[in-house]
């Protein structure tokens, strides 16, 4: 039977050591604000955004919350971006993801400041993952390095399968893992189906991010593998459940995440995290 990662646990050690970090900025006088944009009615994205909101009242990040109505245009959104981006109170600032079918996202994105972008979704961070150079990560799969370190799962020379190649997810968690010396095989909605068990049974660390119910069974587990469900799914039931069928997948995985309560508790984590991250590299502190 695998070992559970508890990611709800992990996820309060990062919120502990960023409150740390944001109390010792304050005392010299750093400010560590979070505007926090949102487009819309999404309920889950409401959802999202409040429990964002409640995580930086808990590490003491000063937050400002810009709910936009639907119909919000594309110049307004970018306006508000560079507003944001001038305010010297605020050190990161965060457009929660998907906006509506009207509004560029790339645009958007690229529109905030590197330094502020603590999505780690801004074409200068992305680039900066791709040469190995320092910056701001995506919470999702930075959220994952820290959970596979955490459990002492090495990752050097292992074998390491992502199923999908989302900007946010797939294709930075490829990055990351490379850069941790593992060899990297990414599936997607092109790759031969009747291929993807053997694909994924080649995995040491598998990590499911494909959106699908339940897709990932455990006859395609390698014994003893670390599998790692990005998923936010509903089930037949409508019951939250992930990428991987997590009952029979435990019973061949070494380790496994839960979900509710493995990589979603750690996604929320790191951006507080990174909030911190991007105040000490606008006063020079990394
Ligand atoms: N601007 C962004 N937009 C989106 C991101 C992101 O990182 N930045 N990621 C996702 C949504 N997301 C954060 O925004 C997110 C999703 C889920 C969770 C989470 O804690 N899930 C819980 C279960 C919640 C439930 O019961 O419904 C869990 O897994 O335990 C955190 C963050 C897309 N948009």
């Amino acid at each position: 039977m695998a070992l559970r990662i508890d990611g709800k646990r992990l996820a309060a050690d990062v919120r502990a050591r960023a409150a740390a970090e944001v109390a010792e900025l304050a005392a010299r006088g750093i400010p560590c604000g979070l505007a926090v944009v949102l487009v819309g009615d999404d309920q889950g994205s409401a959802t999202y955004v409040r429990a964002k909101l409640r995580d930086c009242e808990q590490c003491g990040i000063p937050s400002r919350d810009f709910k936009l109505p639907e119909q919000t245009t594309q110049d307004e959104l970018m306006e508000l971006v560079r507003t944001l981006n001038d305010d010297p109170g605020i050190a990161g600032i965060l457009v929660q993801m998907p906006l509506p079918r009207h509004l560029d996202a790339e645009a958007v994105v690229a529109a905030i400041d590197p330094t502020k972008d603590v999505d780690g979704f801004h074409p200068e961070n992305l680039g900066r993952l791709v040469r190995g150079l320092p910056g701001l990560r995506p919470c999702t799969p930075a959220g994952i390095m820290e959970m596979l370190d955490a459990y002492g799962i090495d990752v050097s020379g292992k074998n390491a399968v992502i199923v999908g190649r989302s900007s946010i997810v797939g294709k930075p968690m490829s990055l990351m893992l490379l850069a941790q010396n593992a060899t990297i095989s990414v599936a997607h909605s092109h790759t031969d189906p009747r291929e993807l068990a053997r694909i994924c049974q080649s995995a040491d660390i598998l990590v499911a991010a494909c959106g699908i119910p339940k897709m990932i069974k455990g006859p395609w587990i390698k014994p003893g593998a670390a599998v790692i469900d990005v998923g936010m799914d509903r089930d037949e039931d409508g019951k939250l459940c992930g990428d991987v069928d997590f009952d029979s997948a435990e019973l061949v995985a070494g380790a496994i995440t839960p979900v509710p309560g493995g990589v979603g508790p750690m996604t929320r984590a790191m951006l507080m995290s990174n909030v911190v991250m991007a105040a000490k590299m606008q006063h020079g502190l990394m």
